[in-house]
């Protein structure tokens, strides 16, 4: 580890990350190792711990004990902590986000932007959680009918137990910590699986909370093939809820898990909806962002053009201005696009456009491929039996629609079986509210692309985008359950009667 010294403690002698439960880091009995594939070089980079279904059993056990005297520890106490961890986060940005870099080839600024982002998120749950989890409700009896005043109800937060969180490979940190602090703050212990693409950006950030001191069982992380582990961990009866960011796996989970609690942030094929009155220059910026940052590898980027045929060819002008600046190249070098995350990724997306192409779409560039590196594509006069009208790429390649009125782009959002974000470009507000209300999706922008932040935002998809939402707040309460306690009275009795 050279220079990163402080990271040593998580790495074996043969270079194999290790995996974290009991406080410690550990190698796995299984004497196997999971590969990490740089994307841009498409060579190993590292190698994780292979962890055993006994290796789980051990993790899910001590995270159940640990979890008892967790919930005990007061809760400024936790904020005390996740505050600390936070802090150390942030002062470990470099290297954390170097490790983005080489694992999910995420352009080198954006990597950086993400661990500090984190640790605003992790600072603010903990804020967040004194105040949401400080408070209860007080009820009466006699406001239901029937009833004398002879019962008081006192309600609370209590923590579910163990949360499993298994975050994806796009925000393998902010995906991560947005399931760890809220689980945390709220009383619960975490287990951990991050993404193979991405494990050990994962394995340094749950580093910052083992310096941070947080007890022993309280945090685990276990590495290992979603689909080789994945079963055994979604399916253990030790688990106690669920959060789960990603794609259809999402679904095969819902379907599997016990009676728990599931939180569930899935795909999405973001529709942006430009009328004839749009800003086009406003317009064609927040699809270049929303469509291109991160080469479109972000549940809510913008991934279907939908815009009034009569200033088309004024927007798509304006759009492919704009993508001929961006530069495309490795994420060490800060490019905007960088390589997409495997090849079967690639070979995905080239499949998409290959459809498009053979379906008559009109190539507003050249489509180029270099490895896992794909340059940013417009696909203009997209039509409703192509794949790409429907499907999502995950990659720099974007479809546009042209419709001769608003209500056909809602048709086409609303007949998605996504529905997480939308946006709608328009100066008249009063039809942008009755668009963003027919359209069927967790949350509709305004004037800008689809995104997930400020995180206290309510974060949510319809349909197959997800169940149950996400932000500080609503993350906190989904992890959490009510307890009434209720005072029973010999006599009815009235305050100040
Ligand atoms: N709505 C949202 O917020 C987001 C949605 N996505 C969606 O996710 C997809 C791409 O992300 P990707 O990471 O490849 O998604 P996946 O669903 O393939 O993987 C997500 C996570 O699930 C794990 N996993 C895989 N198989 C199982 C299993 N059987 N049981 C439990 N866990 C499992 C993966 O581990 P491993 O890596 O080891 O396989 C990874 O940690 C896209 O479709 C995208 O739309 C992505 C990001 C955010
Ligand atoms: O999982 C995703 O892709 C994210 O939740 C999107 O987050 P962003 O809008 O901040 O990129």
């Amino acid at each position: 580890m050279g220079e990163n010294s402080v990271f040593d403690a998580i790495v074996a002698g043969d270079d194999v990350f290790k995996y974290y439960a009991d406080g410690e880091w550990k190698v796995s009995n299984s004497g196997k190792s999971v590969p990490v594939v740089n994307p841009t070089t498409r060579k190993i980079q590292f190698l994780v711990q292979a962890c055993t279904q006994e290796e789980v059993n051990k993790v899910m056990e001590s995270a159940k004990a640990a979890q008892k005297s967790w919930a005990k520890t007061p809760l400024w106490k936790r904020a005390e902590l996740l505050h600390k961890a936070a802090a150390i986060l942030k002062d470990h940005k470099k290297p954390i986000a170097d490790c983005l870099v080489k694992e999910i080839a995420k352009p080198a600024k954006d990597a950086a932007s993400e661990v500090v982002r984190s640790g605003d998120l992790v600072s603010y749950c903990a804020e967040e959680g004194v105040r949401v989890l400080g408070e209860g409700k007080f009820l009466v009896s006699d406001s239901f009918p029937g009833n004398e005043r002879t019962k008081y109800c006192l309600t609370s937060k209590i923590p579910l137990g163990v949360v499993l969180a298994i975050p994806p490979f796009n925000y393998p940190v902010n995906l991560a910590v947005s399931k760890i602090a809220p689980a945390l703050i709220a009383g619960n212990s975490i287990v951990l699986k991050p993404p193979t693409q991405g494990a050990v950006s994962a394995l340094h950030m749950v580093h910052c909370f083992h310096l941070a001191g947080f007890p022993k069982g309280v945090i685990s992380c276990v590495t290992g093939k979603g689909s080789e582990i994945g079963d055994f961990l979604t399916m253990h009866p030790g688990v106690n809820c669920i959060s789960f960011t990603g794609g259809d796996t999402g679904i095969a989970i819902s379907k599997k898990a016990g009676m728990i609690p599931l939180q569930m942030e899935l795909g999405g094929k973001d529709a942006c909806i430009i009328l004839e009155d749009a800003d086009l220059d406003l317009a064609a910026s927040s699809i270049v962002k929303g469509g291109f940052s991160y080469s479109g590898q972000r549940c809510t980027a913008v991934k279907v053009v939908l815009v009034m045929e009569s200033v088309a060819d004024t927007l798509v002008k304006k759009v492919n201005e704009k993508l001929a600046k961006l530069t495309v190249g490795p994420p060490e070098n800060d490019c905007d696009i960088t390589p997409v995350v495997t090849e079967s990724s690639a070979n995905f997306i080239e499949d998409l456009v290959m459809d498009a192409k053979k379906k008559g779409a009109t190539f507003c560039q050249e489509y180029k491929r270099e490895g896992n590196l794909i340059w940013p594509l417009l696909l203009d006069n997209v039509k409703q039996d192509m794949r790409i009208a429907w499907e999502e790429p995950f990659g720099p390649v974007l479809p546009v629609i042209r419709i001769s009125n608003a209500e056909e782009g809602i048709h086409h959002c609303n007949a998605s079986n996504f529905g997480l974000q939308g946006c709608v470009f328009t100066k008249d507000i009063n039809k942008a509210i009755l668009i963003s209300d027919a359209m069927e999706t967790g949350t509709v922008q305004i004037n800008s692309a689809p995104a997930r932040g400020p995180d206290h935002f309510p974060f949510q998809g319809v349909k197959d985008s997800g169940i149950g939402s996400q932000g500080v707040t609503n993350s906190i309460n989904m992890m959490t359950k009510i307890k009434s306690t209720v005072i029973n009275l010999p006599a009815p009795s009235y305050a100040m009667g």
